[in-house]
């Protein structure tokens, strides 16, 4: 069995995107059973994600192994992370309660939780994971690193989390920091000589929630000061969030210790919003107002605000305002006048010759190679990356978009919107670029 599993990892190592092998497969420990064949999962958060989405592989490589079919059970072991020497082995910690009277969570905003959190696709492992790590600080995956676009949630996913540990335990030192305040707080030590303070303060955390972490690309000073307060927060076992637009390996200007120290625990992503998870997130808002909004103009106004959640809300505001100041009631006439402005720079920004021209760019090819009839690898993924974002973007039909790329049949779009949408689930990279490339075409 071990035989197995160990050609089996190679399988999974080749077939899956490295951060998709490191989460999810390599955690898990094969236990020898009489007559059965058991993986362990450290948790239940693996356990679900495996059985979900990797057991059908991982008995399909059985069957190829053995020659007959083989049951594989999941259950629940001991982790198996492979942590750093000095780091402690993560196991049932709890924030230990402070000798000291406790500070009362830092600039927590208590609407910011998982209640309010609409979730979808484009979150949903993030979500699961944030409320693993609510329920386990310090345990479940540390750090926890959240990395996305502007305006998709992160501030709220791991508010929601300060706001769950705080009410768990309201004696835990809880302190949620932008990024840019703990640059300010490092020069502050430095000019008033305090850094006694500032460590005391930072290394003594039960939860650190430092948010969008690429504000300290190129300071070497506040990376360094940084450095040693993750150090010190994760071997005493106690949570760090981050949260960034971008995967570690990707940040400019950070120190490559720390960028290998944010991937120590678990890194996932947020991605933009689709369309009924915006419809879900407007009507969830409207409602939080006290407005019960119809969905045909819930659908109207998040198939017109695509980029991000925070432009959504501010959409709804704005449409909020302008039915109180003229005293009328929330039809769809006066969503498009509140929102005309707005609508104008959409229908002229979103074309798909500027979708072909976005995406040429971005892969390096010429524009005239998406009308083009060459079938070389370099140009076909591409052209099916703009095809797939003609058709979310833009109101045009199958053949128009086929028509624009220079004459292809309707069945060769929807070939390569499917294709975008298996591609970017089985690979982060994909799904990155996809996400870059719709938030470069709308924002
Ligand atoms: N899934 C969601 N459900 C409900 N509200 C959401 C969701 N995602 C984002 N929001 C709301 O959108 C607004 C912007 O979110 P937030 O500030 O968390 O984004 P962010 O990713 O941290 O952005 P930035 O990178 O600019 O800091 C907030 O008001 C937040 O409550």
């Amino acid at each position: 069995m071990n035989e197995f599993w160990q050609s089996c990892l190679n399988h999974l190592a080749e077939d899956l995107p490295p951060q998709q092998f490191n989460t999810w497969i390599k955690p898990l420990k094969p236990a020898l059973d009489e007559d059965s064949f058991r993986l362990l999962a450290p948790n239940r958060f693996v356990l679900d994600w495996v059985k979900e989405k990797f057991l059908a592989r991982i008995e399909a490589l059985a069957l190829a192994y053995f020659g007959e079919p083989t049951e594989i059970n999941l259950g629940l072991g001991e982790p198996t992370f492979s942590m750093p020497r000095s780091v402690p082995s993560a196991v049932a910690a709890v924030i230990a309660p402070n000798t000291s009277p406790p500070e009362s969570p830092k600039r927590l905003n208590p609407t910011f939780t998982f209640d309010s959190f609409v979730t979808g696709k484009a979150n949903q492992l993030a979500r699961a994971a944030a409320i693993q790590v609510a329920e386990n600080p310090g345990t479940a995956y540390n750090p926890l690193f959240i990395y996305g676009g502007v305006g998709l949630g992160k501030t709220h996913l791991i508010q929601a989390i300060g706001n769950v540990v705080h009410t768990y335990n309201p004696a835990a030192r809880i302190s949620y920091i932008h990024a840019e305040n703990y640059v300010s707080d490092v020069v502050r030590a430095y000019r008033h000589k305090t850094f006694d303070d500032f460590k005391r303060h930072y290394h003594s955390l039960d939860l650190l929630l430092i948010d969008d972490i690429q504000f300290f690309s190129g300071k070497g000073r506040t990376q360094e000061e940084f450095f040693y307060a993750f150090n010190a927060l994760i071997e005493a076992r106690k949570q760090v969030i981050i949260t960034c637009d971008t995967y570690p390996k990707e940040i400019a200007g950070m120190e490559d210790r720390l960028k290998s120290r944010f991937g120590w625990g678990l890194t996932v992503a947020i991605e933009p919003p689709e369309l009924e998870m915006r419809v879900a997130i407007l009507l969830k808002k409207a409602l939080a107002e006290g407005v019960v909004l119809e969905e045909n103009i819930a659908f109207f106004i998040a198939k017109q605000v695509r980029s991000n959640v925070r432009e959504l809300e501010g959409a709804l505001k704005r449409v909020f305002a302008y039915a109180r100041f003229s005293a009328r009631g929330i039809s769809l006439d006066l969503v498009k006048e509140s929102l005309k402005d707005l609508l104008a720079v959409q229908s002229r920004q979103v074309s798909i010759e500027n979708i072909q021209k976005t995406v040429a760019d971005f892969y390096k090819i010429k524009v005239v190679e998406m009308y083009s009839k060459k079938r070389t690898r370099s140009l076909v993924r591409p052209r099916q990356m703009a095809m797939s974002l003609a058709k979310e973007l833009t109101s045009l039909s199958l053949p128009d978009i086929g028509d624009a790329f220079g004459g292809r049949d309707h069945t060769t779009v929807l070939h390569a919107c499917r294709k975008i949408v298996e591609l970017k689930e089985q690979d982060a990279a994909m799904s990155r670029e996809y996400a870059l490339l719709l938030q470069v075409l709308t924002s």
